[in-house]
């Protein structure tokens, strides 16, 4: 799905919530403790030490840190960014101006809770009428300075290895004296500056994540040790392999599959022992390609789908209820299924290890509504917020800043009124409800490893559906720091029994369900898989149990399944 590395940023609001808790702590029952009681004594021996060339050095720092030089330099480096690689880093100049401006947002909530009097030394500096906990400057400087840091240090890897880590270092450096200099200026007690690097080294964790990183970059390594589905398997060694011999479709998705990635492709295809390949390109019209035709014309042992989440739904539909197999090479944006059945981010490392493990058979949910042909998703059917959002962000902006055009659709949305809709569960009680966004899952997980729906399992037999109704900033919040909590460690596990009912004061509601039956009051944007599919009333999905037979990684060795199949056994790294 398109926008799951969107919901990354939530954790900005609970950024601040963590600072402003920080900050009405540090300033009111642990402010007579050691070693806040302490500060006011740096300060004060800071302040008899003044003189020689530190102080015009520390007034130097803190203009360089001040709001009009961050913009400044802010606004150079982006078009400066934007204009040397001739518009190719636009996502880069997109992270940077996201992180300096979104730690700056933290910092001016957090001072509007928090309260804190200027240190009672000499001011070299006009004091800002905001509280001095925590430090503007220090936070900007790390959000600038340590921005263009990591983006030496992931997009010019060219450079001499020596010349990168001396930039690095001077550009992380200059926080750190930042914030020497405005607790030597009087301008802040130390904490003050420790919360600012706090500010701005939790901006750009965050940022970064949601903006810059592209999904293959960030390998999923928190699977390792876990247990991978119960294989429904077949054959003599209890693996169910992919009949090799037999006739290979590969279904190709121009845009995400160049020719590089075809060739390697098919090269690990022939290692396999897939000699006889049929290739098919998809497009708008046809967006699995030939491949219905195909499959019908001849003996197909196997269906590699080159694509993101919208081509393997729609290949999904055709080879769904039959015994063709399905192997995935995610080179989409999302690329959710696969993360979800934890194949390697690489391609052509997908690929190779799903070739070489075995097949599972996993549900797929099947949908239908007003206007909307009978259909199939393999992650996630929505309607309201995210399907407005996906449907909103321009093609043009998605190939440029890839995950970054969902956020700037987000804002749009962010204000959309409720919808109104009734939800009935295997044929129960029809319930009445408000949300902004309802979404149907087969798969939990989104990007960033965020546990939207913790309890879904791909091999379950059910569908878990989640409803997002947060009421105002407070609502937000509530249901950020739900969903936050679950990427804690420890806390990824499903849910004992299920995370059934309303949680985070109401914010979300969960149930789970064989089938789903959703009306809306007045028509809503729907989405499958990333995929707009139209405005409508109504959303009817249902599970196919085991309908769509995927070629997994072997499982690891030392936590091979048992023979009785265990409950919970964790699919989705939140579940
Ligand atoms: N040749 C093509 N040109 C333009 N659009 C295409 C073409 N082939 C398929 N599409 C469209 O691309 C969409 C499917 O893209 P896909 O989901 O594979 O990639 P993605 O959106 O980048 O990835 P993800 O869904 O994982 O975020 C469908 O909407 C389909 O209509």
């Amino acid at each position: 799905m398109s926008a799951g590395r969107l919901p990354v940023l939530l954790l900005l609001p609970v950024q601040a919530a963590l600072l402003m808790g920080v900050g009405l702590l540090v300033t009111g029952p642990l402010a007579d403790l050691w070693p806040l009681v302490a500060e006011d004594g740096v300060n004060r021996v800071l302040a008899a030490h003044r003189g020689g060339p530190a102080t015009p050095f520390s007034e130097w720092l803190s203009l360089l840190a001040g709001t009009q030089s961050v913009i400044s330099l802010t606004l150079l480096a982006v078009v400066a960014l934007v204009a040397v690689s001739r518009g190719r880093w636009l996502r880069e100049a997109v992270f940077l101006a996201v992180a300096v401006a979104a730690q700056s947002a933290v910092f001016l909530l957090v001072t509007l809770v928090v309260e804190r009097p200027r240190p009672g030394v000499a001011h070299l500096d006009a004091a800002p009428p905001t509280s001095s906990f925590p430090s503007g400057h220090v936070g900007a400087s790390v959000a600038l300075f340590g921005g263009l840091a990591i983006l030496v240090a992931v997009r010019l890897r060219g450079t001499r290895r020596w010349v990168r880590y001396a930039v690095i270092a001077v550009l992380l450096l200059i926080p750190v004296a930042v914030a020497f200099s405005r607790v030597y200026r009087g301008m802040h007690h130390p904490s003050d500056v420790v919360a600012g690097l706090l500010n701005g080294a939790c901006t750009l964790l965050v940022v970064t994540h949601a903006l810059l990183l592209p999904a293959r970059a960030r390998a999923v390594s928190a699977v390792h040790g876990e247990r991978l589905p119960s294989a429904r398997a077949t054959g003599d060694d209890g693996a169910d392999r992919p009949a090799e011999g037999r006739r290979v479709v590969v279904v190709r998705h121009p845009y995400g599959c160049g020719a590089e990635l075809a060739e390697r492709v098919r090269v690990i295809l022939r290692r396999h022992g897939y000699a006889d390949q049929v290739w098919t390109a998809t497009s708008t019209e046809e967006p699995a390609g030939a491949l219905a035709p195909l499959v019908a014309g001849a003996d197909t042992g196997l269906v590699v789908v080159c694509g993101g989440d919208g081509t393997v739904r729609a290949c999904a539909d055709v080879v769904s209820g039959t015994d063709t197999a399905l192997a995935v090479v995610p080179c989409g944006t999302g690329n959710l299924l696969a993360r979800n059945l934890r194949l390697p981010s690489d391609p052509a490392a997908a690929l190779e290890a799903a070739l070489s493990g075995e097949t599972v058979r996993i549900d797929v949910g099947r949908v239908r509504g007003d206007g909307l042909e009978p259909a199939r998703f393999t992650v996630m059917a929505g309607a309201g917020f995210d399907a407005a959002m996906v449907g909103d962000a321009s093609e043009r902006v998605k190939e440029r800043l890839g995950w970054a055009a969902y956020v700037l659709s987000a804002v749009r949305h962010l204000g959309d009124p409720r919808m109104r809709l009734s939800i009935r569960l295997d044929g129960g009680p029809v319930r009445e409800r408000r949300a902004r966004m309802v979404v149907i899952g087969n798969v939990g997980t989104l990007q960033g490893g965020l546990p939207l729906l913790p309890d879904a399992r791909p091999d379950s037999g059910r569908l878990e559906v989640v409803l997002l109704d947060p009421r105002g900033a407070r609502g937000w919040l509530a249901a950020a720091g739900h969903l936050g909590s679950r990427m804690l460690p420890g806390r990824a596990t499903r849910t004992p029994g299920g995370a059934r009912g309303a949680v985070a004061g109401g914010a979300l509601e969960y149930f789970s369900a064989v089938h789903v039956d959703i009306s809306f009051a007045k028509p809503q944007p729907r989405e499958l898989d990333g995929d707009v599919v139209g405005a409508g009333t109504r959303l009817t999905a249902e599970v196919e149990p085991g309908a769509l037979r995927i070629c997994l990684p072997p499982r690891p060795r030392a936590v091979e399944a048992p023979t009785a199949p265990v409950e919970h056994a964790p699919f989705t790294v939140g579940g």
